[in-house]
């Protein structure tokens, strides 16, 4: 498991701070194969994992579920035959917390299982 992928996430407030540049640039090496992105001014964090068919796909995209679930954190999954799209960020302060480069990292250990 990635050292990322064993931190733990923090009770995350509805004051707690974004992540600022020199946080992101700390933290991003380790999830190179997602994408910054921002949508409708929130910044988030994306990336789109293939698969060979809709059922492994579907089954993934479970496993992300119950990941969100036991983590009380949860990311936007889109489920299309042979792709699934994750996408996290936190809803309570609109942009990126450290909870969402873990539970990234923690995805990539998803899918590398
Ligand atoms: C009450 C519940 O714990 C909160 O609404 C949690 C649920 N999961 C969450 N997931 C994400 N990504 N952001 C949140 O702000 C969030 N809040």
């Amino acid at each position: 498991m990635s050292e990322l992928a064993h931190q733990q996430c923090e009770a995350c407030r509805s004051d707690a701070p974004r992540v600022g540049v020199d946080e992101i640039n700390e933290l991003k090496p380790a999830i190179p194969e997602w994408q910054l992105v921002e949508r409708g001014g929130i910044q988030k964090l994306e990336r789109v994992y293939t698969f060979d068919n809709f059922r492994q796909a579907l089954d993934f995209t479970r496993r992300a579920g119950e990941l969100a679930e036991q983590a009380g954190h949860h990311p936007a999954l889109l489920t299309e035959w042979g792709r699934v799209t994750v996408t996290w960020w936190t809803h309570k302060i609109r942009g990126l917390h450290r909870n969402d480069f873990i539970m990234a990292a923690r995805t990539d250990e998803l899918f590398s299982a």
